[in-house]
């Protein structure tokens, strides 16, 4: 599904954030990526989502090469993978429904289309009850439901989480961990990058561990093993 061939990217002011990477990550893997911050872990969701490009090596999603596709391309990409932030990034002039529906939008969904999975999806992350709140009448977990709605309402066969908890309680964040788990259930591959020891631990996924922008650890349910000291 995904794969990191020699991968690497240096950024002009020299800084080598990640070195000749080489990973698998299989359709329908759960996985986390881990690290102290500057290990590398945002540098790699950017590659995915060709906001930066490799300074050497490649990337495959679903056998393309994304490294190599020209920037008319970009669009098809962003619609293979699906992507949810921290600070959940939504439009505060429309509404839940509105801002579900957007993304549709932008990639030239049908009405009708959008008329159709836009509730199936808000039912899915329980939001139904909020369709027309707007983002400020929210809690922050609902905040992030929406944002996940959104990044999985056209269907991309990847989903990138990078720090999705992190502005959340551990209680909320839990519920939050719960979606994208059952959004995995139903076939995703999900991808997510965090600093959440706890959840890491109790989720026993395969977890990949970046250090100075090295691939230091991988381990088939593996937990969250950084030095407290360090962090
Ligand atoms: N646009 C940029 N230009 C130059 N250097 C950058 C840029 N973005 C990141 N870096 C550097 O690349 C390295 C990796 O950063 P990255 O953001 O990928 O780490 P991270 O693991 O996501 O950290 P955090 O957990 O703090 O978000 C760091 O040394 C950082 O300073």
């Amino acid at each position: 599904m995904i794969k990191f061939i020699n991968a690497s990217k240096e950024y002009k002011n020299g800084v080598k954030a990640l070195s000749n990477i080489n990973l698998e990550i299989y359709k329908g893997e759960f996985v986390f990526i881990v690290g102290l911050s500057g290990a590398g872990k945002s540098t790699l969701v950017k590659l995915l989502l060709k906001e930066e490009n490799v300074t050497e090596g490649n990337i495959l999603l679903d056998g393309l090469d994304i490294t190599k596709i020209s920037n008319r391309k970009v669009p098809y990409l962003r619609r293979q993978v699906g992507v949810v932030f921290q600070d959940f990034r939504l439009l505060t002039n429309k509404t839940v429904y509105e801002n579900v529906a957007f993304a549709m939008e932008i990639v030239g969904a049908h009405p009708k289309e959008i008329r159709r999975r836009v509730p199936m999806i808000l039912s899915l992350v329980d939001l139904s009850r909020k369709a027309n709140s707007f983002p400020d009448q929210l809690s922050g977990g609902e905040q992030q439901r929406v944002s996940i709605a959104r990044s999985i309402v056209n269907n991309p066969p990847v989903l990138i989480a990078d720090e999705p908890t992190g502005n959340l309680d551990p209680e909320t964040a839990m519920e939050i961990m719960k979606v994208l788990s059952d959004i995995n259930g139903r076939g995703t591959t999900v991808l997510m990058a965090t600093h959440a020891r706890e959840i890491v631990n109790t989720m026993k996924k395969r977890v990949i561990t970046l250090e100075d922008g090295k691939v230091i650890r991988d381990e088939e349910k593996g937990g969250y093993e950084l030095e407290v000291s360090n962090i």
